[in-house]
């Protein structure tokens, strides 16, 4: 089993501007220009922590993840994100020890990247995504 790294710790924001405020001043820089995941319903603002990133959320729908979340609580810590080689394998394996994912199989995620959430109940209270990371590329980026 090789070492899992950690891709994003994500934080839920009403918007991006307000929300980026401590991470700048923190001394932190976007990665990129925002991005809108419309699967998701998200715009997506990439904060370069070392090899991870803060992932910042914004909801652009109604019917968001996002927005049910702010909804009912608040902004703040929304997941966290593991890079995983083989995202359909680890799906398989961690099926057969009785993980709950949220989709069938991998779904688009930012930056071109698949990814796949286990529901907070397995997490133990927290949302947890797999992000598919074939080769150790920069940020999410793959190869
Ligand atoms: C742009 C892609 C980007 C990337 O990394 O590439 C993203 O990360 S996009 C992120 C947004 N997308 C998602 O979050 C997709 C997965 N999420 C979901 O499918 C839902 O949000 C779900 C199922 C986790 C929760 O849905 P909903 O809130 O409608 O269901 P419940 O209210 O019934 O919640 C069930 C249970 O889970 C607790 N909950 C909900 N959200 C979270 C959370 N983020 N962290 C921890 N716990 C959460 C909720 O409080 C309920 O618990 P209960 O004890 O029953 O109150
Ligand atoms: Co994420």
């Amino acid at each position: 089993m090789t070492a899992l790294l950690l891709d994003h710790v994500a934080v839920a924001t009403p918007d991006l501007d307000s929300g980026s405020a401590p991470y700048l001043a923190l001394g932190l820089s976007p990665e990129g220009p925002d991005e809108e995941v419309t699967s998701q319903g998200v715009l997506v603002r990439a904060f370069v922590v070392g090899e991870s990133l803060i992932e910042l959320l914004a909801p652009t729908r109604p019917d968001s993840p996002l927005a049910a979340f702010l909804e009912r609580r608040g902004p703040g810590l929304h997941h966290t994100a593991y890079r995983v080689a083989d995202l359909e394998a680890e799906m398989e394996r961690l099926r057969a020890e009785g993980a709950r994912f949220l989709s069938e199989g991998p779904t688009p995620g930012r930056a071109g990247t698949r990814v796949a959430f286990l529901h907070p109940k397995w997490g133990a209270g927290t949302l947890i995504e797999l992000v598919e990371h074939p080769v150790g590329g920069a940020h999410g980026r793959g190869a």
